[in-house]
């Protein structure tokens, strides 16, 4: 391979090939695998350009950007010639002399000024020393202590990506300790060192580069952030829980965390899981592209499947009932009761959540944050008719999922069912006590049994259920992530804006290293009239080139959502539902959305009414119903505001939602 031990790929060069079609982007991969098998290939016209770069040709139009450190070849970048020549004329190749680090690094434009730095100049106190003792490149220094906050910002987008976390922990008034300096013999070791290898993946070898290209080769294949790395690779005592807002990586880190586990633990069974079949998919499909190949070992399935699949080994097969189904049953059953049917509904459906299906069961279980208290004599009563709710579920042959979550979990216990050696699971913020029980049960205890990715603030189906209750101690195995990946600073605030400062006891914020346009908010008298506007958003985006299958609208009620998939496909757009196939626009409810991302997102119908869903909050049947109905809605706003990576559009008629940051 190239006469030399190695080659290399940048993060940038990743960053330039997302910006290509997948036809621009095979020609980009065979073009570099014959690169690396010999640079001399005549077709590829390997030529000298601007400062340390190089160029060779992928196509009549398509370019790659090279660079050398030694013998290693580095793949920069990729893109059409005359953008791909413009990013390497304003990009420098070095080693920083306080850090040891190599970085590719933008050649700052700014004239550095002789003047004292202004009095707004957030970075002013610190000193220079300091500022590159961090990995600051020496002619950023300067600029950087005399800029304002939006300059500083400016400025970082030409830095590599840990240098941007730690300037950005200093303007958050974090404490930033200087990184020990790399000592390194040669550019081989150097480009292998864990801190290069935030930007650059070495390769050692013909399959690895073809392993490295093939498929979706995405960039977080390779260049996980250090918390990311730790998470994946520990060894966990214990369950481990990974928290952190919408976009930083929890669902990556699950999948890197399911292959290492495969690879730690070969012959044993590993499980990932999730939420629903859209995101199981999701998974699946990421997990083969991570690790080239499907791995035996692992089993991705979304839990509610995977619990009916091993119900139907112990039991006969049951019908699954939803609300519709059980609670008319239940209303006839209680009727003389001195409750509200909506009362009534969420205490059975808390006691089949939790399996109190016996009444020391039901009568001991803690009601604490219950709005409407119950003596025990009431207590007895509610739960004769909650056991004649059971009755009859069984008599049809019918159960609500979290029974089957039960009966699998029991199976599981008495060890009618074989367990997973390891469990991962994705999104587990909306499961239930039933769910979580069942993850306990499907993991063999021990070291590095359970593994549960999470962002309380996307909790859009139920309320918070106690881990420490269900046995799930997590205790110094937690972690949050903090470097949002999809979305840029601007949409990030916007929707973190939605939350308050803490959620369940942990500060929000995560930092959005990518920058983009301001997301639009629009009120509008009428939906006509905001159904119009959002028209013309979409077409406009779609002349600024997006793919129509990057954009989504996305609403909170189903009705609303069709209407708007009706329009688009009336007025001559592309467009299908987000659970179907197809190359238009996506349009869906945001619940749909959950997981999901887009380059563009559309929030149609930010209204009063809407969030918090009018319909949802008359039914709550006291003031913590009421309070916890609020929270999944502000959760969902959330939800909503955090899918797109580039652009948000919101809009409302009359009033918008009380969420909506101003
Ligand atoms: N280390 C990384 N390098 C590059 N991209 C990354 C990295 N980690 C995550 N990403 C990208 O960031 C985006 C968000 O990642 P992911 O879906 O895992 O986040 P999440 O925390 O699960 O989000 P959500 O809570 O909204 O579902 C994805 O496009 C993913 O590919």
């Amino acid at each position: 391979m190239t006469g030399s031990a190695s080659v290399c790929i940048s993060e940038s060069f990743y960053k330039g090939k997302d910006r290509l079609n997948q036809m621009e982007r095979g020609q980009i991969m065979d073009a570099l695998l014959s690169f690396f098998q010999d640079p001399s290939y005549p077709s590829l016209r390997l030529e000298k350009i601007h400062n340390d770069f190089w160029s060779i040709r992928a196509s009549r139009d398509l370019r790659i950007i090279l660079t050398r450190q030694a013998q290693v070849w580095i793949a920069a970048y990729c893109g059409h010639h005359d953008e791909a020549y413009r990013w390497a004329e304003r990009r420098r190749v070095e080693v920083h002399p306080q850090t040891g680090d190599i970085q590719i690094v933008r050649i700052p434009e700014v004239d550095t000024p002789s003047r004292e730095p202004p009095a707004n100049a957030p970075l002013a106190r610190f000193d220079e020393d300091y500022l590159l003792s961090l990995g600051v490149p020496q002619d950023y220094v300067k600029p950087l202590r005399y800029a304002t906050e939006d300059g500083v910002l400016e400025l970082l987008d030409g830095l590599p990506q840990a240098i941007q976390e730690r300037i950005l922990d200093l303007l958050d008034g974090k404490p930033v300790i200087p990184p020990p300096k790399i000592q390194v013999q040669n550019a081989e070791e150097l480009l292998a060192h864990p801190m290069a290898q935030r930007q650059f993946v070495l390769l050692r070898s013909l399959q690895e580069v073809r392993q490295a290209l093939q498929g979706s080769w995405e960039a977080w294949h390779f260049f996980l952030h250090p918390l990311q790395q730790e998470v994946v690779g520990a060894r966990f005592g214990g369950p481990a829980r990974v928290t952190g807002g919408a976009g930083t990586g929890k669902t990556v880190v699950a999948i890197h965390r399911a292959r290492t586990l495969a690879q730690r633990y070969p012959q044993a069974r590993i499980l990932l899981t999730t939420f629903n079949k859209g995101l199981a998919r999701k998974l699946k499909v990421a997990l083969k592209g991570l690790a080239g190949e499907e791995l035996p070992n692992v089993w991705v399935d979304h839990l509610h499947n995977l619990a009916l699949r091993l119900h139907e080994e112990v039991a006969e097969p049951v019908q699954i009932w939803t609300e519709e189904k059980y609670r008319p049953i239940l209303e006839k059953l209680c009727q003389g009761l001195p409750y509200s049917s909506g009362f009534l509904l969420s205490e059975w459906e808390m006691a089949d959540a939790w399996g109190l299906y016996i009444w020391e069961a039901y009568r001991g279980f803690s009601r604490e944050g219950r709005g409407t208290p119950l003596s025990a004599r009431e207590r007895q009563a509610l739960f004769e008719v909650f056991q004649r709710v059971w009755e009859t579920l069984r008599a049809q042959g019918a159960a609500t999922f979290s029974g089957v979550c039960h009966r699998v979990r029991a199976a599981l216990e008495e060890g009618h069912l074989p367990r997973f050696r390891a469990v991962v699971a994705d999104e587990t913020q909306d499961f239930g006590p039933a769910e979580l029980m069942l993850l306990r049960a499907l993991a063999e205890e021990g070291e590095d049994d359970l593994f549960l990715t999470l962002d309380p603030a996307q909790r859009i189906y139920r309320g918070p259920t106690s881990w420490r209750a269900l046995g799930l101690e997590v205790q110094g195995r937690s972690r949050r992530l903090r470097v949002n990946y999809r979305t840029t600073r601007e949409i990030g605030e916007l929707a973190e804006r939605t939350l308050p400062s803490q959620v369940e006891g942990e500060a929000r914020g995560s930092l959005a290293l990518l920058r983009g346009p301001t997301p639009e908010q629009r009120g509008f008298n009428r939906e006509e009239e905001a159904l119009k506007e959002l028209l013309r958003w979409v077409r406009w985006l779609l002349g600024q080139g997006l793919e129509p299958r990057q954009i989504a609208v996305l609403a909170r009620v189903h009705k609303l959502a069709e209407s708007v998939g009706k329009r688009l496909l009336a007025e001559g757009l592309p467009a299908q539902k987000l659970d179907e196939d197809g190359e238009g626009v996506w349009y869906g409810t945001v619940h749909a959305a959950k997981g999901l991302e887009f380059r563009a997102v559309a929030l149609f119908g930010a209204s009063a009414d809407l969030f918090p869903l009018k319909i949802l909050l008359n039914k709550a049947a006291d003031l913590q119903e009421k309070a916890l109905v609020e929270e999944k809605e502000r959760s969902l706003l959330y939800v909503a505001l955090s899918r797109p990576r580039e652009y948000l559009w919101v809009g409302y008629w009359g009033e918008p939602s009380p969420y909506l940051p101003s």
